[in-house]
């Protein structure tokens, strides 16, 4: 029997672009998926879930374009909705499909993989040898074991609801509850979010939360904080205080587990961490020698912590696939990758947030009432947050705006290149951009730095200079 140089399994984010990585580098190389090759991004989670929520996005701007002098009926068929979603997904999954893979080299295998032992697997009962593997199988979703709970819509589930949907209740305020609650409250659903914490996305800026959490209030989402769920009983979802919500669906968004299990990591020699995900160095070597791990199955990678995103999945998919074929030599940086939760307003974040960084740190903090753009869109709600260190480099950063995730991105360099906000200040941005928010930042920064008693002085003594020397 051949062997294969590296054995992908998962062909989800992670696992696709290993696998082309790998057939670029001229490897042998074999990609096991036991459903379609796209994996939850394309399939149950980012691709479904934005275009959901541009059809919720569409219905609330017509619903509520009066302010801008505009009136409009709106009626929502959720059918053609999900319709839609479909579409959307139909036009992507050719780009990932079984044969455009072939014809990038990759030896594409369906069915379940389940490890022997050292760099030996089987796919549904036939046995493959390999020299290196790439541990790429992602995550599911927690139902917990709570009562009348199992019948319940997940972010794997809901995509096939067919019909209207008068009421839900969404259990957990993290990305995926507050996407889909928002996309299902504009959409007309009446909604119920449920979050065990007192605040939506939790692990966000406290500020961000809030204002995230009135946006919602404001589309009609009635949010219930500090309230874990304990049981679904005859259709009502029962909170820990004894309140009863009646529902026609229960979602379930509670988090999600790595997909380890029948892997057969244990005859490979893997270990997992305390979260039971996949344990990697910031190599993405897992304890197996030869085993690389990438995307959700893998967790926290200090100083970062977990980062199950899938433009963070692609990354780790190329590292470990080059990694293992060439040399351990590329690293990931888990604690200068952005993240987005893409409601209205969006809450994008990188670094570290002003709590993180602790006392040595300082906030520069603008309202977005001062950006003309938002102004002029009536979105004035949101805030740019940029989390400095003492010499002014940037650790963090938090958005809240309708174009947080664009506006996020030359933050993000800054962080990953340890730059000064106030660097910014001479890049040159086009007026009237939702960037003028970062751009108005670093202006504000940079005339704080300039505006010293010293630098005053000066400044007064040359124009009185200039002012005398003049007949
Ligand atoms: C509702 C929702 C919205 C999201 N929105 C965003 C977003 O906007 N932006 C963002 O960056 N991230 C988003 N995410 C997260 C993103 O989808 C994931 O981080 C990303 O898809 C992870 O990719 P992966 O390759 O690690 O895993 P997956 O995509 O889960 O791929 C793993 C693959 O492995 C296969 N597999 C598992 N076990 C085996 C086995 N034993 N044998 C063979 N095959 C196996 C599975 O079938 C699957 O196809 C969202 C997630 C959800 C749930
Ligand atoms: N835009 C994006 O990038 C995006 C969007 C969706 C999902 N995702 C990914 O999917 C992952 C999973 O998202 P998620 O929102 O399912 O999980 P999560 O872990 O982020 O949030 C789950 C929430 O449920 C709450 N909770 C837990 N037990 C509870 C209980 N008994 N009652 C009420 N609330 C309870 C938690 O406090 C938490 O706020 C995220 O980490 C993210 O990486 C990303």
């Amino acid at each position: 029997m051949q062997r294969i140089d590296l054995l992908v399994v998962g062909a989800g984010s992670a696992g696709l672009v290993a696998a082309r990585t790998a057939a670029g580098l001229g490897a042998r190389v074999t990609l096991v998926e036991r459903g379609r090759p796209g994996g939850d991004c394309l399939w149950t989670g980012c691709v479904p879930s934005k275009a959901f929520l541009a059809a919720a996005a569409a219905a609330h701007a017509a619903r509520s374009s009066e302010r801008f002098g505009v009136h409009a009926d709106v009626r929502v068929d959720l059918d053609a909705v999900l319709a839609h979603v479909r579409r959307a997904q139909d036009r992507i999954a050719p780009v990932d499909s079984v044969e455009a893979l072939r014809a990038d080299g990759v030896d594409v295998r369906t069915g379940t993989a389940r490890f022997t032992g050292p760099g030996r697997a089987e796919v549904d009962g036939v046995a493959l040898r390999f020299r290196r593997a790439v541990l790429a199988t992602g995550a599911d979703p927690v139902v917990p074991d709570l009562p009348g709970l199992a019948g319940a819509l997940t972010s794997d589930t809901v995509w096939g609801h067919a019909g209207p949907l008068r009421s839900l209740v969404v259990l957990g305020a993290g990305p995926v509850g507050c996407e889909l609650a928002q996309g299902f409250a504009r959409l007309g659903t009446a909604v119920t979010l449920v979050e065990a914490n007192d605040r939506v996305l939790p692990g966000e800026d406290p500020d961000a939360s809030a204002r995230l959490g009135a946006a919602l209030r404001r589309d009609g989402v009635d949010l219930r904080l500090g309230t874990p769920v304990t049981a679904v009983d005859g259709g009502d979802v029962v909170l820990d205080d004894g309140t009863r919500l009646p529902a026609d669906r229960v979602l379930v968004a509670l988090g999600r587990r790595p997909a380890v299990a029948g892997l057969g990591l244990d005859a490979l020699g893997v270990a997992l961490d305390d979260t039971g995900h996949v344990a990697v160095d910031d190599r993405l070597r897992t304890s197996a020698p030869g085993v690389f791990a990438a995307g959700d199955v893998v967790g926290a990678v200090p100083p970062g912590g977990a980062a199950p995103f899938t433009h963070v999945a692609g990354v780790h998919g190329s590292v470990a696939a080059t990694n293992a074929l060439l040399a351990p030599l590329r690293r990931v940086h888990h604690a200068a990758y952005p993240r987005v939760t893409y409601t209205e307003p969006e809450v994008a974040h990188v670094g570290l947030t002003a709590a993180e960084a602790g006392p040595g740190a300082r906030e520069r903090v603008l309202e977005h009432a001062h950006v003309d753009r938002a102004v002029a869109e009536d979105a004035t709600e949101g805030v740019t947050r940029v989390v400095l260190d003492a010499r002014g480099r940037v650790l963090g950063a938090t958005i809240v705006a309708p174009r947080a995730a664009e506006m996020l991105t030359e933050l993000t360099a800054l962080v990953a290149r340890r730059g000064r906000l106030r660097d910014l200040a001479g890049v040159v941005h086009p007026y009237p951009g939702w960037g003028d928010g970062v751009w108005n930042a670093a202006l504000a920064e940079l005339g704080d730095s300039l505006s010293t008693p010293m630098t005053r002085l000066l400044a007064r003594t040359v124009v009185r200079a200039r002012r005398l020397g003049r007949p």
